[in-house]
């Protein structure tokens, strides 16, 4: 069974945790159990990463730039982001394979994903980015450096970058080669680095973060997974989030995501691009299904043992 597993930000980085190297490769090893698991069980699986606490990182490492230490583009930054993130992957899931004793061969793809220059996702910066910053710095950056900032979740406030929809996987045969040769594959890191298709077909990255995933719903769709994994930090979809009536839902109908969205259950930002992305993906073709489950429980939650599955 063929499953694309979309790591959320509990997979990198521990929450509160000074975001050094050695503390992400501590919790991606942690992460690399699960991938394991699934793929010990005889998963299919493919793997795709958030960026946006490293990308915002890496863009303020380069604002300190000089003449003879010049600074990378963001676009550049969210290659970067691909390479560190899988790269720790990589050695962890490599390294936890081999404890098992299973030889398979883990292989990371700098991936581009085409956006539309119109999208309307260029309009509005949504993405956060990057680290939190209290009211009076969040004033500050936006006055030095022209930053728009908003409130997170309560949690403080961080940049908010340009987020336009993935329309295309350039490197998407190379990803299908290598997934038929029997690697499992780290691709459309931070939802892809997102290019624009110019009229004579070069593409040029630009400043903007896709939703990671987006992306994954449209590489399940492209590689015709049979499961669309999104893992995060909680165990269940839920309704009623954080108030005291809290209903967490097992399963969720298609008619039922798409109430609970025009309702407003699920905060932009968070829950609602997973809801819309595994909603999107248990749409495209009869047989399909969209988990949205912890990561500590993935593998429960692909024997419906956890998680929200989609239904209908
Ligand atoms: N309706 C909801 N049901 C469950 N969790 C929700 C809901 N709305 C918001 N959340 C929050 O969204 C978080 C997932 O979003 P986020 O942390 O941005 O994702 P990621 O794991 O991809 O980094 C959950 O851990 C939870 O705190
Ligand atoms: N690119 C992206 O969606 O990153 P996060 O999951 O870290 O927000």
């Amino acid at each position: 069974m063929r499953v694309v597993v979309a790591l959320g930000g509990n997979a990198l980085q521990a929450e509160g945790a000074s975001p050094t190297a050695e503390a992400q490769l501590q919790v991606v090893k942690q992460t690399a159990v699960h991938l394991a698991d699934m793929v010990e069980k005889g998963y299919e699986v493919i793997i795709v990463h958030g960026n946006g606490p490293q990308v915002g990182r890496l863009v303020i490492q380069n604002e300190y730039c000089s003449k003879i230490t010049p600074a990378m583009p963001f676009d550049v930054c969210g290659a970067m982001s691909q390479g560190m993130i899988g790269y720790h992957i990589q050695q962890a899931l490599r390294d936890e394979l081999t404890k098992r004793g299973i030889n398979k061969p883990v292989a990371s793809v700098i991936t581009q994903v085409v956006v539309n220059k119109n999208d309307q996702g260029f309009k509005k910066p949504t993405k956060p980015i990057g680290p939190f910053y209290n009211e009076e710095e969040a004033k500050k950056l936006i006055k030095e450096k022209g930053y728009a900032m908003v409130e997170d979740s309560g949690r403080g406030f961080r940049r908010v970058v340009a987020s336009p929809q993935p329309e295309r996987i350039v490197e998407i045969n190379t990803i299908r080669t290598l997934i038929e040769k029997g690697n499992i594959v780290i691709t459309a890191g931070g939802g892809g680095v997102p290019v624009v298709e110019k009229e004579d077909r070069s593409l040029e990255g630009v400043a903007a973060v896709i939703d990671k995933d987006f992306a994954a719903g449209k590489l399940a769709d492209e590689l015709d997974a049979d499961v669309l994994m999104i893992l995060t930090a909680v165990d269940k979809v839920a309704v009623n989030f954080g108030k005291p009536d809290q209903r967490n839902l097992s399963s969720m109908t298609m008619a039922e995501a798409k109430r609970y969205i025009a309702e407003g259950q699920f905060a932009p930002g968070s829950m609602l691009p997973k809801v819309k992305a595994a909603l999107k993906f248990q749409e495209s073709k009869i047989g399909r299904k969209s988990i949205i489950a912890s990561l500590d429980k993935a593998l429960e939650a692909l024997q419906g043992k956890s998680g929200t599955v989609f239904v209908g």
